[in-house]
């Protein structure tokens, strides 16, 4: 049965730089007296029980704290390296140069390249190769989009909203769809593609400055573009565990024999 390994040995050949924090004091409502903790009533030695939120909220989990600054710290990061979000930010003049690195990794001109590429293959190889990558293509962009509907982590608020073609989860952020896929299309080339050192390094290289410029254009925080990455690369293996042959779905293939 080919496989990705049989397939291979086929082969030989701006703004502000304030930081916002999320007080645990301002999430407990304004106005309200002090904590019974800290309350004795007059000629009693013994303090009030706690009511359990008051519990809660003063005594925040170790992980949540950890996670709250993280966050924090996540969000002044991306806002501070997202110096070509406008016209008028420091590096405005290079967002033409970034917005053509976001096209590049856009899922319209892959998806459509990789269509084309499977209409005009002519050896059973390619046909495998690219059937295989069109799935993928097409599994990043399910699994982003429930992903991004499920977390519902809005755009930084520096982010212009002027991408080119949308769906409407990409109104949120997490995690950033062109960095799952620059991680995914990457190790799919490097592994199905045989290419000499310098064009693997750019490949590689293009995958980081998609990445990189997602924060860069405002587009998105480190943190939805980290675990894109993380997701990408993960999914890669998914598709290789489920690597379509002319074996395994041999109507697919069918499809787009000559
Ligand atoms: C051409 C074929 C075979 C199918 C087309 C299927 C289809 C509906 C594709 C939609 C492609 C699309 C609009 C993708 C959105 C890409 C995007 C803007 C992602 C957001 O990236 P992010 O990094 O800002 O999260």
């Amino acid at each position: 049965m080919p496989s990705p390994r049989s397939s291979r040995e086929r082969r030989t050949g701006s703004g502000s730089s304030r930081l916002e924090f999320l007080s645990l004091v301002s999430q407990r409502s304004p106005g309200a007296p002090d904590s019974p903790s800290r309350r004795k009533e007059p000629g009693s030695s013994a303090a009030a029980p706690l009511p359990e939120e008051d519990c809660m909220k003063l005594n925040p989990s170790f992980l949540g704290i950890a996670l709250s600054s993280l966050l924090a710290i996540d969000l002044w990061a991306s806002k501070r390296l997202g110096v070509c979000a406008g016209e008028g930010s420091a590096w405005g003049s290079a967002r033409p140069l970034m917005k053509v690195i976001e096209i590049s990794g856009h899922g319209i001109p892959w998806l459509l390249g990789t269509f084309y590429g499977l209409c005009q293959s002519d050896s059973s190889a390619a046909r495998e190769v690219l059937l295989n990558l069109l799935f993928a293509l097409l599994l990043d962009l399910v699994l982003v989009a429930v992903v991004k509907g499920l977390v519902k982590r809005p755009r930084p608020t520096h982010n212009k909203m002027d991408m080119f073609v949308t769906i409407s989860v990409d109104k949120y952020s997490f995690p950033s769809g062109h960095a799952t896929r620059a991680a995914l299309v990457c190790r799919f080339i490097l592994r199905h593609l045989v290419l000499a050192v310098p064009l693997r390094v750019l490949v590689v290289l293009w995958a980081l400055i998609v990445s990189v410029s997602r924060v860069m254009l405002g587009r998105h925080n480190m943190t939805d573009v980290l675990f894109g990455l993380l997701l990408g690369y993960a999914l890669y293996s998914v598709v290789e565990h489920c690597w379509l042959s002319p074996l395994s779905a041999p109507a697919l293939f069918a499809l787009w024999s000559h």
